[in-house]
């Protein structure tokens, strides 16, 4: 059977990548993505906005939502303090199993837990089956319809603290109008705009981030 894109891109990192090494990794991946197949990772241009962003969060606990093949999950954990994890959601089984060992190669796997699942039948699990009490940190970067009724249920089930960072992707396309909307007239959210482009392209893209104020 054929092999997929997303296998294309693990064949590519576990042939050119340095073990254990994560700058390699994302080098690996964002050039076969912008020479060989665009693949809807967050990239090098919006990676710089993730990453610095995480530095002002300094996370103990960073939660992710859409880990794909698992680029934006090293670009956060390779940042992470000693004893801080991320825990990074996926719906799609095959991703789930190919972003685990792109984050093998890159030597992450102790600080990165991928869970399998749809964003809101996990949301409400990650207090007893992962033993999260506030997360500092959200990267939203699933489904465009989902940012804004996940933020609703992260707030809702208590994670969020004074001080918590989202970041979302793809604020101008593939757009999430409806989360926009919903977070900069929220009282308790302090919101930010980063301009870019989406990933290996000239299209104009954005994130947003947004403290919550408690
Ligand atoms: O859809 C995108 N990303 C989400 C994929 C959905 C994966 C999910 C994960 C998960 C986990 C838990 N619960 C539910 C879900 S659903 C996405 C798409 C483009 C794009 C841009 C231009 C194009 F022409 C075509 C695609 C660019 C991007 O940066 C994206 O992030
Ligand atoms: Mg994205």
């Amino acid at each position: 059977m054929d092999q997929s894109k997303e296998q294309r891109i693990l064949n590519s990192v576990s042939y050119n990548a340095v073990k254990g090494d994560p700058e390699s990794v994302l080098d690996c991946i964002d050039n076969y993505c912008s020479q060989k197949e665009w693949a809807m990772n967050v990239g090098d241009e919006k990676g710089v906005i993730l990453d610095k962003v995480v530095e002002e969060a300094d996370p103990t606990i960073a939660l992710e939502f859409g880990t794909y093949v698992g680029y934006s999950a090293i670009r956060i954990a390779r940042l992470l303090k000693p004893n801080a994890r991320l825990l990074t959601i996926e719906f799609n089984p095959e991703f789930a199993s190919i972003a685990r060992e792109i984050i093998e190669i890159a030597g992450l796997s102790e600080k990165i837990t991928i869970i399998e699942g749809h964003s809101q039948d996990i949301i409400p699990q990650l207090r007893e089956k992962y033993q999260v009490d506030k997360v500092d940190f959200v990267f939203l970067d699933h489904w465009k319809e989902r940012y804004c009724p996940d933020t609703i249920l992260l707030e809702e089930c208590g994670y969020l603290r004074k001080g918590s960072i989202l970041l979302a992707d793809n604020i101008v396309y593939p757009g999430a109008p409806d989360f926009i909307k919903y977070i900069r007239s929220h009282k308790s959210f302090d919101c930010t705009n980063y301009p870019s482009h989406l990933e290996y392209m000239k299209v104009e893209d954005a994130m947003e981030k947004a403290v919550y104020m408690g």
